[in-house]
This record gives C-alpha cells, sequence and structure tokens, in this order.
C-alpha cells in the first residue's frame, strides 16, 4: 500500500503559538481518515499542509512520495482535491457552478479567456451530475444554497481525478436531510475502490460516514490519537480531545456523542 502522506514531527509556529506540534501522521492509500478536534485544534491548519498551501515551519512533510520543500507544489496539486472554505472564498460569485468544476482542470478558481477541451467540459458535467447538481450548472455560484456549493466544491474537488480528497468540514451549515444526504453519498464514496485515499474534517461525529477507517484526533495542535476508528473513537481519547465527558455511542456504523449527565 503506497504513502500518501507521511508527515514527521510537523510544527506549524506563529509568534510564539505552536499551531500544530510535533504531528506525525501516516496515511496510506485506500484508507479512509476523520480529523477530530475542538475548534481551533489546528486541523484547517494541518489540511492546509496536506493540501501543499502552507509549508511547516519545522518537520517533514511527505506528500504522495514527494516531500514538501523539495517539489514544486504547482505539480502536486493537481493530484490533491481539496473542498474548504478557503477554496469557496477564492471563486467569484458570479462563476456558474459548471464553471466552478471546469476551472479545477486548469488550477483556477474563475474563469477568464482560456479555452477549454470539449473532454473537460463532459468531465465536469458528469462530476455535477454525480453529485446531483447537473440542473444547476449555469447556476451562480453567490446564488447556490450552503449545501448545493458544498456538492459543487466536491465535484470540483475531484474534476482532476485526485489521488488525495481532503474534504474540510464538508457538511457545516447543511440542514438535517442535506447532512445525511451527503452522509450517504460519502459512504459510497468511501466503499468505492478505484476512490482516492479520504480525509475528511469534521467536528460532529454524526458526520462520520460509515466505511471510513481511522480518525486523528487533535487538540491544541498535538495528536491525542490516531488509529483506526473502532479502537480509537473511545471515551477517553474523547474526553482528552474535548475536556468534557463524552458518552459515545454506535448504531449501524453511525456514531454519536452527547455530554454524560452527572447525577
Ligand atoms: N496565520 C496565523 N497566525 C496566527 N494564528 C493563526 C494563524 N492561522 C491560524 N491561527 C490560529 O491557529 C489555531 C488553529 O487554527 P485552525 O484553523 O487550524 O483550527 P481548526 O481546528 O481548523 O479550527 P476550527 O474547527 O474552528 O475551524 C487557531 O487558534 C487559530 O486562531
Amino acid at each position: 500500500m503506497s504513502e500518501v502522506l507521511t508527515f514527521n514531527d510537523v510544527s506549524v509556529v506563529r509568534g510564539r503559538k505552536d499551531l500544530l506540534k510535533d504531528v506525525s501522521w501516516e496515511v496510506k492509500e485506500g484508507q479512509r481518515w476523520i480529523v477530530l478536534g475542538p475548534n481551533g485544534a489546528g486541523k484547517s491548519t494541518l489540511m492546509n499542509i496536506a493540501a501543499t498551501r502552507l509549508h511547516p515551519t519545522r518537520g517533514t512533510a511527505g506528500i504522495l512520495g514527494e516531500t514538501m520543500g523539495k517539489v514544486d507544489v504547482f505539480e502536486l496539486r493537481p493530484l490533491i482535491g481539496l473542498s474548504s472554505s478557503l477554496v469557496a472564498n477564492a471563486i467569484p460569485a458570479n462563476e456558474t457552478a459548471l464553471n466552478v468544476v471546469l476551472t479545477a482542470a486548469y488550477g483556477m478558481t474563475g474563469r477568464w479567456r482560456e479555452k477549454y477541451e470539449k473532454l473537460d467540459e463532459r468531465r465536469a458535467f458528469s462530476m455535477l451530475h454525480q453529485w446531483g447538481m447537473s440542473t444547476f450548472m449555469n447556476q451562480p455560484f453567490g446564488k447556490l444554497s450552503e449545501g448545493e456549493r458544498k456538492r459543487v466544491l466536491i465535484a470540483r474537488a475531484l474534476m482532476t481525478d485526485p489521488e488525495l480528497l481532503i474534504l474540510d468540514e464538508p457538511a457545516a451549515g447543511l440542514d438535517l436531510a442535506g447532512r445525511e444526504e451527503l452522509v450517504a453519498q460519502l459512504t459510497e464514496l468511501a466503499a468505492n475502490e478505484e476512490a482516492p485515499a479520504l480525509v475528511l474534517v469534521t467536528h460532529h461525529l454524526e458526520e462520520i460516514p460509515p466505511g471510513f477507517t481511522h480518525i486523528l484526533m487533535l487538540n491544541a495542535g498535538e495528536v491525542v490519537a490516531a488509529g483506526e476508528i473502532a479502537s480509537t473513537l473511545t471515551e477517553e481519547n474523547l474526553k482528552a480531545t474535548y475536556g468534557m465527558d463524552l458518552s459515545v455511542r454506535e448504531v449501524d456504523g453511525r456514531y454519536s456523542a452527547v455530554a454524560r449527565r452527572v447525577n
């Protein structure tokens, strides 16, 4: 199984603060990871390194067999699909849903004067179709609902047929039905052997799609625990992650957590 991410003692320091501290993490081909942690734990910072948007201050970040700092990131980026608020914010509000997906093939966020291949246009349409968004192809991104935007962003992230797909809080802002539909689609994606390695950042155990295999738990920039979900997502590790006594339930591969009642 080949290495997708090999992070050794990765730290990111800004001023006197360690946004990440000595994070070691390995993601292999075929694995599906959840990254969990409270606000400010460093999840997005870690995803920005994995997506080659940020260099570690210390340590080494191996990405798809290359080492950050020793490789042209523009060669790596087409191999990494990223859906995040950072990407969403870079997209012009008047760009159509189809163009949002299509421009990923050219490493851009807005269409300008480039000429696109018919083949790319067909693939962009097919990606939108797969994520239930083909009827919105001509609608401006800025006029889509939150849930529709999330789907377009995932279609965009998959446009280049990446080897690693990073979804940073894909269910944030979705209503209950929207979340459940997304979890169902991500469950299908996780089960697809052709799908890239997956990394999904979330705050909520309810958003973990069945079929995800591993979890990385972060607190204050440090790894609390990492490993297979079944053995790692324990009440003890959740307490160390969130500083709160939580009671965890698992029903048919779906997880949930609530505060433990003190009698
Ligand atoms: N450029 C920066 N300079 C200083 N501090 C920063 C910088 N970027 C992020 N931070 C801080 O680093 C910490 C980690 O931020 P990050 O966005 O990675 O956390 P997160 O786990 O993704 O949080 P959330 O769940 O709220 O999105 C936060 O305390 C944030 O304020």
